[in-house]
């Protein structure tokens, strides 16, 4: 439902063809300057191509206006916009529309804990916490109608402490259930495989792997990331620690 044929971008992106479905959660990985934010970019209609074609639902990327993309996919940036001193609840619900904003925001308030933050200055917030309120407003836009959507979380977990990355992963699942594309740029290599249903490797701005989590080798980690690394069993899990 979203397909990638021969996407360019000179400098930063090698040519990559690579198709995902709906109700999908991927995890892009990668080393720093790999090229995943670009990826999500251009995903996101962010970018435009130098070179080949975006599909999102057989429709061109570059035949969405900006309400159309809107409607069809959300995406978190690394950029984080300071709010110029709004509420929080301000914040989250900008630019939201309407629907999204009566079917959603209790759901999103609840699912990220965000009740003790509305009435907050979004200026004053730690790193988390306004984290988690960004995360929010991408996750308003996709409420109404999931079926179909696209979510593109660049970076996620950044600042997140472990019980909101372990509740942010498990809700992300549970949109992939109700037929949301889930991609997201993930730093934690054991977390990427564990949560993801497929993954794409990204070294320097060309595809390395993309395919099940089970079937990345020690080997490309190794090569990628320029680490040896261990493989142990735990919890019934592999996990690929850094040596
Ligand atoms: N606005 C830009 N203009 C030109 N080149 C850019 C721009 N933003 C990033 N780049 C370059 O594109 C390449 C890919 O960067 P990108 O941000 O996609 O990597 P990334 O995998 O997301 O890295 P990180 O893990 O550090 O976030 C890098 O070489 C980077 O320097």
């Amino acid at each position: 439902m979203l397909t990638l044929d021969k996407v360019a971008l000179h400098g930063r992106l090698a040519p990559l063809s690579l198709r995902f479905e709906c109700a999908q959660a991927v995890a892009l990985i990668g080393p720093n300057g790999s090229g995943k934010s670009t990826l999500l970019s251009l995903l996101a209609g962010l970018l435009a191509p130098d070179e080949g074609a975006i599909t999102l639902m057989g429709e061109p990327m570059a035949s969405l206006d900006w309400p159309a993309l809107a409607r069809r996919r959300a995406m978190l940036t690394q950029k984080i916009p300071t709010g110029l001193g709004m509420a929080v609840s301000e914040l989250l619900t900008l630019g939201v529309p309407e629907r999204a904003l009566r079917e959603g925001v209790a759901a999103v308030v609840e699912a990220l804990a965000l009740s003790a933050l509305l009435s907050r200055d979004s200026t004053r917030l730690s790193g988390g916490e306004l984290q988690r309120v960004l995360i929010g407003r991408t996750l308003l836009q996709v409420w109404p109608d999931r079926e179909g959507k696209v979510l593109l979380l660049d970076e996620p977990l950044a600042g997140l402490d472990l019980h909101h990355q372990q509740a942010l992963l498990q809700l992300l699942k549970q949109l992939v259930g109700q037929g949301v594309l889930v991609l997201v740029s993930l730093h934690d290599l054991n977390t990427a495989l564990h949560w993801a249903q497929r993954v794409v490797c990204l070294e320097r701005g060309e595809c390395a792997y993309a395919g099940p989590p089970q079937a990345v080798e020690a080997s490309l980690i190794e090569r990628v990331f320029q680490i040896k690394t261990g493989r142990v069993e735990a919890a019934g899990r592999h996990w690929f620690l850094p040596l």
